[in-house]
């Protein structure tokens, strides 16, 4: 089955696989202790925290996926990376079986086609803060994000949550062939009856909070939950609240790659909060410098790019230049 396999499955199979190891790898490296954190920012800008544990889970899924792919262009969050030992990786026989219901062109693509965007721990201060406070339960919002980006667009994306219930889970899927590892929620305000959106607990700023205000003054936003990641604010998304919101620079392509492709499998959309497409081809800039706006299948993304005032939309390229 694997040798019959067109490329992307054969990624994609692989990349649920190697999330999963990476996820074990965080796990390990928490229950060592020792997060040896540096904080990457320069001078002026918001902490940016890495642990050991980004560190080793980004070595472990490039290491990993050269070894299948040797052309594959791979672009991680981390610049500096921890050796780990070598392992056998498999890969996800519910991928494989996907493959029947691909399109031609997905059958098509080549290996140096993509490009593969990797954040290989996202919720890295949610880390920090959950050892700080001994608070374990902040350690659901971590995930390990794998996407996969064809002609510059998000074509599959792998979504792992190590600390979801006892084993983690992970979530993925592929253009045209639906959401794997978790239901979609469809209805209006699922579960909860109100439009509940997400946004940032650590990058709060006033144009953040200025969007909001105006999304709750047009009844798009009923209450604002403030939680870390943008990998686990998409899986709030997918599981019943209306919208993430981060009128704000300094979310990159490896925390969006991976969860746009999920989102748009489900039926829901992600853009900046402009309502333009991300780009995603491996000369693009990192930053996000339009922010995010991701919506659920269930509401109308334009209402809420249309209630953002212009006055914050053009105010972000001043951010961005500052993050
Ligand atoms: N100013 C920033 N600098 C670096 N990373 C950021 C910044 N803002 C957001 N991020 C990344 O985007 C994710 C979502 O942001 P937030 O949690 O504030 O909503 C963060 O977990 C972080 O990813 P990571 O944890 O992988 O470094
Ligand atoms: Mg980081
Ligand atoms: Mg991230
Ligand atoms: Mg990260």
């Amino acid at each position: 089955m694997w040798n019959r396999a067109c490329f992307l499955t054969r990624l994609v199979a692989s990349s649920v696989r190697v999330s999963e190891t990476a996820g074990g790898i965080i796990k390990s490296v928490m229950a060592g202790g020792d997060l040896k954190i540096v904080d990457k920012s320069e001078f002026g800008e918001p902490s940016d925290p890495q642990t050991e544990a980004d560190r080793r889970a980004q070595f472990c899924i490039v290491q990993s996926l050269q070894k299948h792919f040797s052309q594959l262009n791979i672009i991680g969050e981390e610049d500096i990376t921890s050796a780990v030992p070598d392992v056998e990786l498999g890969y996800s026989l519910d991928v494989l079986r996907t493959e029947a219901q691909f399109s031609d062109d997905l059958r098509a693509i080549k290996e140096d086609d993509v490009v593969v965007w990797v954040d290989p721990l996202d919720g890295t201060s949610e880390v920090a803060l959950a050892v700080k406070n001994k608070n374990a339960a902040l350690l659901e919002q971590v995930t390990v994000l794998i996407g996969i980006a064809y002609k510059g667009r998000p074509v599959a994306g792998v979504i792992h949550q190590p600390y979801f219930q006892e084993s983690g889970r992970t979530i993925w899927a592929i253009q045209g062939c639906g959401v794997h590892g978790v239901t979609p929620a469809t209805g209006l305000g699922a579960p909860t009856g109100s439009k509940v959106v997400v946004t940032t607990r650590s990058h709060l700023s006033e144009s953040v909070t200025g969007a909001l205000d105006a999304l709750k003054q047009r009844g798009l936003a009923d209450s604002v939950e403030k939680v870390g990641g943008a990998g686990y604010k998409v899986l709030k998304v997918l599981e019943g609240c209306a919208a993430y919101v981060f009128a704000s620079a300094g979310c990159k392509k490896w925390d969006t790659c991976a969860v746009e492709a999920v989102l748009a499998a489900a039926g829901g959309r992600l853009s900046d909060v402009s309502g333009r497409d991300i780009r995603y081809e491996p000369s693009v800039q990192k930053n996000n410098t339009g922010g995010v706006l991701a919506t659920a299948p269930w509401v109308t993304h334009q209402e809420y790019v249309d209630s953002i005032p212009q006055s914050l939309k053009n105010a972000l390229p001043e951010i961005a230049a500052k993050n």
